[in-house]
């Protein structure tokens, strides 16, 4: 029988138990796959007596997880620990010094750290794998590192977390606001450890900029993501984008814009809370899950779409990484080396074209409604259609515009014009709506 290939695996929370409770079940499939059984040898987490509802006797407890780096008996580490430095860290750039290789899930680390482990990677000789880092058991690392290889990608965009899927799609179902679903997706166990990650698109940015290297061949940027969560969003605006024709998803978005004669490539990557037309296939995604468009020049538009969290999802995606270190994939862990990825700059935001979706909360008196058609003819914004909605007393009202395709400068103007004026109650809300 050909040699195991040999794992340690560290942290035992959802995904790490998943990842046990896969190899146990789908043993002999996954070795049939890898050419070679995938065996555990040592495991490690905080809290030894826990009960995790799998089976642990097997395997060698590691109180020190980063002493697993240095095992002769072990191949790849499996980092599942999670937070962008402290020990996982410390455990990913150990294993990779001493020649194991490494699969993460870890997309903060990834995010942050990526490039410097990929090249240590790299010069070591051995694989650096992170599938189950974005959008969890969808295959979309690899959709992108081999399957859409050959196509130059313009676009990259989709719903890259769960949690704000989830509440977004609950808010249109039930009209419930903000605050009481936001509760219910933390009970659902999709959350990060601290849900302003999720809420604030930050955990989106993480993904974003990592697919957004791997699709464009870009240095990754996380620090240049755009990024406004959906905190904002009340039941009315789902309501009034629903009677425009559209819903509200969380997505993140990525381009590289041409230099031509005014200077070279620029990156845009942002997240943000989209007007998605209800024709469009991201519309009909819902609850927690993903989905992911890739727009190749060859390929056309490919559509990736699934769980994006939850522990069967994210170590499905853990252990199909391990099949292909079994199989001898050392190849470059963002698909170009390090070294040759295009260093490029932000794009600048202001000169895009696209519709947008502007909320005033304002007071309900005569020559409201005039004054901030005069800030949008002033700014050169120009009115699609507009709702206005309010509780019929003294309240303020909701005053919702759909503008034509423009200029984002133009809006931003406009909201320059408008700001400090008495007769908004609440600042202003901006989305922006996507292109087909
Ligand atoms: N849960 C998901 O659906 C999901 C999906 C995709 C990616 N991820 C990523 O996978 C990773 C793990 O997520 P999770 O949901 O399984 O987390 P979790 O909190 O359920 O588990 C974390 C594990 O790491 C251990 N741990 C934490 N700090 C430690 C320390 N200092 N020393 C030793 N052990 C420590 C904990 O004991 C626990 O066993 C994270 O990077 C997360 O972002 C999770
Ligand atoms: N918190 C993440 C988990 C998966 O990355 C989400 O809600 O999508
Ligand atoms: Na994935």
């Amino acid at each position: 029988m050909t040699e195991p290939l040999r794992i340690a695996l560290a942290g035992l929370g959802t995904v790490g138990a998943g990842v046990i409770r896969l190899i146990q079940t789908n043993g002999e499939l996954v070795t049939r796959r890898a050419g070679r059984p995938i065996i555990i040898t040592a495991v490690s987490a905080r809290d030894r007596a826990k009960d995790r509802k799998v089976d642990l006797a097997p395997y060698e407890w590691q109180d020190d997880m980063t002493a697993m780096a240095h095992r002769d008996d072990v191949d790849v580490v499996v980092e599942l620990v999670g937070g962008s430095d402290g020990p996982a860290l410390t455990l990913a750039r150990a294993a990779i010094a001493s020649g194991k290789a490494l699969v993460t899930a870890n997309k903060a680390m990834i995010a942050h750290h990526g490039l410097e482990l990929a090249g240590m990677a790299e010069q070591g000789g051995v694989a650096l794998k992170f599938e189950a880092a974005v959008a969890g058991g969808i295959p979309v690392v690899k959709g992108l590192r081999e399957g859409a290889a050959a196509n130059a990608i313009e676009r990259l965009y989709g719903i890259l977390n769960g949690t704000c899927n989830y509440i977004l799609s609950t808010m249109e179902d039930t009209g419930a606001d903000f605050a009481d679903v936001l509760k219910e997706a933390q009970a659902m166990g999709f959350a990060e450890a601290d849900p302003t990650f999720d809420i604030d698109g930050i955990d989106a940015g993480h993904k974003l900029a990592i697919m957004a290297s791997l699709a464009f061949g870009t240095v990754l940027d996380f620090q240049n993501v755009e990024a406004t969560g959906i905190r904002r969003i009340l039941a009315a605006d789902i309501e009034q984008a629903e009677s425009l024709g559209y819903v509200i998803r969380l997505l993140g978005m990525a381009s590289v814009e041409p230099g031509g004669s005014d200077g070279p490539a620029r990156l845009f990557q942002r997240v943000h809370p989209y007007l998605v037309p209800r024709d469009h296939p991201l519309a009909h995604v819902d609850g927690a899950t993903n989905a992911v468009v890739a727009e190749g020049d060859f390929s056309g538009r490919l559509l990736f779409q699934g769980a994006g969290a939850g522990d069967g999802p994210t170590a499905s995606a853990v252990v199909a990484d391990l099949i292909d270190i079994a199989r001898g994939d050392t190849g470059a862990p963002f698909s170009i080396p390090v070294d040759l990825l295009d260093a490029v700059q932000p794009a600048q935001t202001g000169h895009r074209i696209g519709k947008a979706y502007l909320r005033f909360t304002v007071a309900d008196r005569p020559g409201v409604l005039a004054e901030l058609a005069a800030a949008m003819r002033d700014a050169g914004v120009s009115i699609e259609s507009l709702i206005q909605k309010g509780p019929g007393s003294d309240g303020p009202v909701l005053v919702a515009m759909v503008t034509h395709e423009g200029e984002e400068a133009c809006v931003t103007r406009a909201l320059e014009l408008l700001a400090g004026s008495p007769s908004l109650a609440a600042p202003p809300l901006v989305m922006h709506i996507l292109r087909q």
